[in-house]
């Protein structure tokens, strides 16, 4: 494979599954089928081709991370606020951020150095919807100007800057809406995992952006043609489970016959997300560290690893 002039090596899913002299960490069969509680789909030779090969680099990100703050402290003669090694994880909606950032989680804590990894969603950061309403942006929910960027700019600099107990908002799919009688407590994690669709976004106009506190970021990539499917199939899933729901803010697609369901994702998938994909997403991508280029069923078929 030729890497000139590009500032990241690209790995095939063949050599990422190569066993290297990392860190081991393996899974059984029982604890795979704990896993699969995370998500039903995801396939075994998944999980050990390309997953566990990256907790066990990331791991090695994470120890000398801790490593050089605890050297760094007391050289500077600083205090050693407990900050959390932080991981971005961006790409576009239906791609599978939350499911990959589920399985990190999961597959990071088992190593005790960095045991307590937290998971936050940026969709916490959303306005409420009767923010969004009154600002006429109710069709643009995802969108830049969705989200309560100072709250979140806040949120990420106070947790890098080791304060404890800090509190997130909730963002519920089923009502979709931020939830006002519920908030995550997020209390000093050894990693956290900030996964959503605008992390690697930039505002020219502000001098610092989400990113500047991560130490590592992953965009997840696939063709578009696959990220809509994923996202088609999403919303029939959920018309015959969530939406069946009373409360669902979309209890009114439940009825949907599946030709029905299939043209309301369409146009909500061609109309928002595509839109979004294109214009804000999309541009982010050369800037992780990390990008997972995704292909048919969500099978991984290559890696890039900035140099
Ligand atoms: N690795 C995977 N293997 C199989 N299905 C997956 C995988 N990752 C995600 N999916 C499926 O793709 C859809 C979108 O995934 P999700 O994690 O909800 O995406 P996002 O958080 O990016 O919106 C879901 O239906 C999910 O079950
Ligand atoms: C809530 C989302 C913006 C995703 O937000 P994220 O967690 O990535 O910050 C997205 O799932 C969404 O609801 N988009 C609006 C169009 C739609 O209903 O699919």
């Amino acid at each position: 494979m030729d890497n000139t002039y590009s500032p990241y090596f690209k790995f095939d899913r063949s050599f990422w599954a190569l066993s290297r002299d990392l860190p081991t960490l393996s899974l059984s069969e029982e604890e795979f089928e704990k896993l699969k509680g995370l998500n039903e789909k995801i396939a075994i030779e998944e999980v050990a081709d390309v997953y566990l090969p990256l907790a066990r680099l990331l791991h090695l990100y994470v120890t000398a991370y801790h490593h050089l703050q605890s050297k760094m402290n007391s050289f500077l003669n600083l205090p050693a606020p407990k900050a959390p090694f932080i991981i971005g994880i961006a790409g576009s909606v239906a791609v599978g951020k939350s499911t990959t950032a589920r399985l990190l989680q999961n597959l990071l804590s088992r190593w005790n150095e960095h045991a307590k990894v937290d998971l936050v969603t940026t969709d916490g950061f959303l306005y409420p919807n009767r923010v969004l309403e009154a600002k006429g942006i109710m069709n643009k929910k995802g969108f830049p100007e969705s989200y309560d960027i100072n709250k979140l700019m806040h949120f990420i600099s106070s947790i890098k800057s080791g304060e404890p107990a800090l509190e997130v908002p909730v963002y519920s799919h089923l009502a979709y809406d931020i939830l006002d009688d519920q908030t995550l407590i997020v209390d000093q994690p050894d990693i956290l995992i900030l996964e959503g669709i605008n992390v690697l976004q930039v505002n020219t106009q502000e001098p610092f952006f989400v990113s500047d506190f991560f130490d590592f970021s992953i965009y997840i990539d696939a063709d578009e043609d696959n990220i809509r499917e994923w996202y088609i199939e999403r919303f029939q899933m959920l018309r015959d489970t969530a939406f069946q729901n009373p409360r669902s803010y979309f209890h009114k697609y439940a009825s949907l016959t599946e030709t029905e369901a299939n043209d309301t994702a369409s146009r909500i998938w061609r109309d928002i997300n595509a839109m979004n994909l294109h214009e804000n997403i999309m541009p982010t991508k050369e800037r992780a560290k990390l990008i997972i280029k995704k292909g048919n069923n969500h099978m991984i078929e290559h890696v890039l690893l900035r140099k």
